[in-house]
């Protein structure tokens, strides 16, 4: 068999985004239910084939999702929390959706980013009780389906330990004492997977890149044991992916598996430890290609590293590091993109190419390869010695900053008096996040400019009406601190990286953030600086709308450059403050402006943490210094204000309080106020609003319930520390929800104001 080429996970939402269109056309009762479920079927089909043509010799089933694929797996396994109302048969559609994006009466489960990426899953809830038995036939529907279209697939299935741990019990015990109740269920699927006839199961088991406790290496152990006992005619392709195995190889080479699949592009000085300690039984699946990233692969250096692993072990599998949800799926799309950055870019489709290739030239030799490799070195080569990525005035920015450029003037106490004298706000302050809903007629009126449809006078008049329509209504509902609305921006990151010099942007690179919600990430090829004022118009003329404070609003560094594809050719240390001082300049010119408070999201700051301990701390250094890079020319009265998403904040709080923000929102509605345990314990200084509407769900809370949680939040705070607003911005919202909820969570400030 040699060398043969793998995938672990195609991107599922079609390459011009098939698959939210049918959702939300489904969801919004436009479309039948047999119409989604066609499409999905008719994206599966087209996935396997273009994998296999393009030459995977190994190809995965059940990774499509209509949603989240960790919460598939909750319906496999019948974890379904008493409140939805399960009858206990096959998880269905309605209880699926129900869960992922709540329901009438219901709550959506709680989503967290996945791993360190930019996806978001659907957090396992375990009850007090529970139990686990098959709810659901998706995975072994899939496998027949493609079996039916000839291709015999290898399903993907997520780890129980991976699952277990990724999950939380109502009950607070540690979900891995679920483990023995679990198994019985994991061995049932594998074996109706054999009768099926699948002869291999990919088994991801991502937290094997994780610090472990004694305990959870230990579940492994035993998991394993149990799995491959209950399945012996099948063979399980143990998946470790986004970062080393470290301290857990010997736990990983130690399991009784038949494949062991790792990331070399993440962790590329594994290999020699995985070779040395594979048995020569154990089929390794190499993860040389970044699925995290998207550069071209330097496919002579990877060659001059496999060819030694090849020889030494005959049968090979090389792979993309990880799934290729988090890369944008064809670049022969982008016919507009800059021919030079595009000559150093490889998207899902590329990549499975590039490990064609590979596989090629392992199989064969080098020669029967030799376009595709010079190709390959030529782009490398003109990369590195490209103009186009170099700009010696940021690199002397950078190389002249000072202790002085992330230090406010004064401390927070004096801060807070000025701020207080110059602003004026009534206890318990009410405000937004920033973004009010992207309705259709938004999103049509952007794309007609871009089209050229739509002029730029009309194009800018229509903005300035929509934000005079949120700005008159904010006063009308008496929200205390304005915000512009955000109606001219496409995304939060995209937006800024477009005024930004050292950014290229895709037009079709789409990647799942969540659900039906998909990003598309600039791409940081070069050194970044700010050429001109990039928001100062629009708050200037929302501002003059309004007597109350409108805060100037911004995307922090630390966020840009982790929604970003980044440059792999310098630290993305590097990278990040030379987005800070472009951040700074516009902090500067809106205070200058006449600004009183600024607010900088660093929504993404705590995803980037390094999933390794012992990495954090000069992680959060430069993410916390660059922060403070762009916040801190400003004077004490004006107010700073940041923003972060689903972050859990027990690990960092610390650093949190060192980015000496005066007001920072957090995402606490789904998770009832737990959060902000940490903040309490932590005597954090500043202040803080927690937030009391769930943005994720179409639900419009009522009065009484965000009075709870703040009455669960002043159990933890002191009152004047603390706002009121919402998790999040309301851009995916739409304004019938918005309007309501807003005017409930305004009622309930006033109630606490007594
Ligand atoms: N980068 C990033 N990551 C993030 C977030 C975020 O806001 N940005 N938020 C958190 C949650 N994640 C989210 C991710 C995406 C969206 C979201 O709303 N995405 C939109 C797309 C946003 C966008 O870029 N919109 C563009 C393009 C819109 C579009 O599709 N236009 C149509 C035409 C429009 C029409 O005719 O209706 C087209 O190009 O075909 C625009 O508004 O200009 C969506 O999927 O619907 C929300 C939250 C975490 N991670
Ligand atoms: C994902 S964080 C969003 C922050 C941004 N200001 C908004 O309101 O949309
Ligand atoms: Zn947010």
């Amino acid at each position: 068999m040699g060398v043969s080429v793998a995938t672990l996970g195609f991107p599922r939402i079609g390459p011009r985004r098939e698959l939210k269109t049918a959702l939300e056309s489904y969801w919004s009762g436009k479309a039948p239910r047999q119409t989604l479920l066609d499409t999905a079927a008719a994206l599966r089909a087209e996935n396997w084939k273009r994998q296999q043509e393009g030459g995977a010799d190994i190809v995965p089933s059940n990774d499509f999702s209509l949603y989240d694929h960790v919460l598939d797996n909750s319906a496999l396994f019948g974890v379904v929390p008493e409140a939805y109302g399960w009858d206990g048969g096959t998880v269905g559609l309605d209880t699926y959706f129900a869960m992922a994006r709540g329901a009438a009466g219901v709550t959506a489960g709680e989503m967290t980013k996945w791993f360190d990426t930019n996806y978001h899953y659907l957090v396992p809830e375990f009850s007090a009780g529970q139990a686990f038995r098959l709810a659901s036939t998706k995975i072994v529907d899939e496998f027949l389906e493609a079996k039916a279209q000839g291709l015999v697939t290898r399903p993907v299935l997520l780890g129980p330990v991976t699952y277990l741990l990724l999950g939380k019990a109502r009950d607070g015990a540690d979900p891995l004492t679920l483990l023995p109740k679990l198994l019985p269920a994991y061995a049932e699927v594998l074996g109706r997977l054999a009768d099926a006839g699948a002869e291999w199961v990919q088994i991801d088991e991502p937290a094997l890149v994780l610090d472990l406790t004694a305990e959870a290496r230990a579940a492994f152990g035993a998991a394993y044991t149990h799995l491959t006992r209950a399945a012996p005619s099948l063979k399980l392709m143990l998946a470790t992916y986004f970062g080393a195995l470290g301290d857990n190889l010997a736990t990983a080479l130690a399991l009784p598996v038949q494949g062991l699949h790792v990331d070399l592009a993440r962790a590329p000085e594994q290999l020699a430890a995985v070779v040395a300690g594979a048995r020569p039984d154990l089929l390794l699946s190499l993860g040389v290609i970044d699925g995290r990233n998207i550069w071209r692969a330097d496919l002579s250096a990877l060659l001059d590293r496999l060819e030694p692993v090849v020889k030494a072990r005959g049968n090979v599998v090389i792979a993309p590091s990880c799934s290729l949800i988090h890369v944008p799926i064809d670049l022969a799309r982008e016919t507009d993109l800059d021919p030079d950055v595009a000559s150093w870019l490889a998207f899902a489709v590329q990549k499975i190419e590039e490990l064609r290739i590979l596989a090629l030239a392992l199989n064969e030799g080098r020669d029967a390869a030799t376009e595709a490799l010079a190709a390959s070195d030529r782009a490398r080569d003109a990369r590195r010695i490209s103009p186009k990525i170099h700009d010696p005035a940021v690199r002397d920015r950078l190389a002249t900053q000072g202790e002085h450029d992330s230090r406010r003037a004064s401390p927070f106490g004096t801060r807070r008096e000025a701020q207080r004298a110059a602003l004026g706000l009534p206890a318990w302050p009410t405000t937004t996040i920033g973004s009010f809903p992207q309705t259709p007629e938004v999103r049509r009126a952007r794309a007609d400019h871009a089209k050229g449809a739509l002029s730029d006078e009309s194009y800018t008049a229509f903005l300035r009406e929509e934000t005079a329509r949120a700005v008159r209504w904010q006063e009308e509902v008496g929200l205390d601190a304005l915000v512009h609305g955000e109606f001219e921006r496409n995304d939060m990151v995209q937006y800024f990286g477009e005024q930004l010099a050292g950014f290229v942007f895709t037009k079709h690179g789409w990647v799942q953030s969540y659900g039906s919600r998909y990003v598309r990430p600039p791409i940081i090829f070069g050194d970044v600086s700010r050429p001109a004022a990039m928001t100062v118009e629009w708050w200037r003329y929302a501002q003059s709308l309004t007597e109350r404070p409108l805060k100037g609003m911004l995307t922090g560094p630390v966020t840009i450059l982790n929604w970003s594809f980044v440059r792999d050719d310098q630290p993305r240390s590097v990278t990040c403050r030379q987005i800070a001082f472009a951040i700074r300049d516009e902090v500067l010119d809106l205070e200058k402006a006449g600004a009183r408070m600024i607010q900088i999201d660093e929504a993404a700051l705590r995803e980037g943490l390094p999933l390794r301990r012992a990495e954090w701390r000069n992680y959060l250094d430069w993410a916390v210094e660059s922060f403070r890079i762009a916040a801190s020319g400003v004077a004490d009265a004006t107010q700073i204000h940041t923003h972060m998403c689903y972050s859990e904040f027990n690990d960092i709080i610390a650093a949190i309080g060192a980015m000496d923000a005066d007001v920072i929102s957090i995402e606490t509605a789904r998770s009832r106020m737990e959060l902000l345990d940490a903040f309490a314990e932590y005597a954090y200084p500043a202040e803080i609003g927690p937030g009391v509407y769930d943005i994720h769900s179409p639900r419009v809370p009522d009065v009484e319930e965000m009075v709870a949680l703040l009455r669960a939040a002043r159990k933890r705070l002191d009152d004047d520390q603390i706002w009121v607003n919402p998790d999040c911005g309301l851009k995916t919202r739409k304004w019938e929800e918005v309007r309501p909820a807003i005017v409930n969570m305004v009622s309930a400030a006033r109630m606490l104001r007594g």
